[in-house]
């Protein structure tokens, strides 16, 4: 599937939920909730446990389906593909809880992931090489540096189950670039990650923003996330309660009190 740009921005990876909606049962997970995160932008998705935040996640990268709405992707409707179609468009996605191939090597890990067959080319562009092809030398090439711009050249042979957490949570931003996404969705960068290594996280995040990347993140940190996010969005109970400027949102009334009902909950 071929990406479109933004006509304003020239970016890809504008991401738009229309009217999204998900139960289990009497449980209205997500309950029509719209937001568009805009192309080139980073856009925090926030709110207390059970918010609807990983059910959104889910659907929006293709793993779950949701009961109705839309969602498209620089003009093209996703909502309803599954996960490689989902891929294949050009958005990828970390885990809050990374699941790398543990005894497969860091390098091997960024190797097995597919390649796009169509769309921008975000790392491609960004190197300069035009299209790489599937040739292994080539691959490699690209796989290495993507591993030293995430800061993970010193670990690249070691099996990705023996290094530390946040090592893992980069190695899951390398993979993700591996498929040159217009958009990434991530899903708390910042969770279990040391300090050292948070700041290297949202080095590479800003780094890559700077270069026109689309970012939609989950996190509870709200350092990190008014540090990163152009814009916010709050759920609450599967809906959307807020929407803005990440200070100005976090010091709302009803955002402050959706937080400490939520922790009480
Ligand atoms: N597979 C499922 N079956 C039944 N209920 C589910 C399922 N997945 C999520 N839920 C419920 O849907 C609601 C939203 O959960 P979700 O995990 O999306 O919230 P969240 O905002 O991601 O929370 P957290 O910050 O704790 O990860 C919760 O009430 C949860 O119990």
């Amino acid at each position: 599937m071929q990406t479109a740009q933004t006509p304003e921005t020239g970016k890809t990876g504008r991401l738009e939920i229309r009217d999204a909606r998900k139960a289990f049962g009497s449980v209205r997970a997500v309950d029509g909730v719209s937001f568009t995160a805009e192309a080139g932008r980073i856009t925090g998705l926030v709110g207390p446990n059970g918010a609807g935040k990983t059910t959104l996640f889910n659907a929006i990268a293709g793993e779950a389906s949701l009961d109705s709405g839309t969602v498209t992707l620089d003009g093209a409707q996703i909502g309803g593909l599954g996960p490689h179609e989902v891929f294949s468009s050009g958005l990828t996605r970390t885990f809050q809880i990374p699941r790398p191939f543990a005894r497969m090597t860091v390098l091997e890990n960024l190797l097995v992931v597919p390649e796009r067959q169509a769309g921008e080319r975000f790392w491609n562009n960004w190197i300069g090489r035009g299209r790489v092809s599937r040739q292994e030398a080539e691959l490699r090439e690209k796989a290495h540096d993507v591993i030293a711009f995430c800061n993970l050249s010193a670990v690249a042979m070691q099996p990705a189950g023996s290094i530390s957490g946040g090592q893992q949570k980069l190695v899951e931003l390398a993979r993700a670039l591996m498929a040159d996404p217009g958009i990434v969705l991530l899903d708390e960068p910042g969770a279990g990650v040391n300090p050292a290594l948070l700041d290297t996280i949202i080095e590479r995040i800003v780094e890559l923003n700077r270069r026109g990347m689309t970012f939609l993140i989950i996190e509870h940190n709200m350092d990190l996330i008014t540090s990163l996010c152009d814009s916010l969005v709050v759920m609450a109970a599967g809906q959307k309660i807020a929407e803005g400027k990440p200070r100005e949102v976090i010091a709302r009334d009803d955002v402050v009190e959706a937080y400490l009902g939520g922790a009480a909950a």
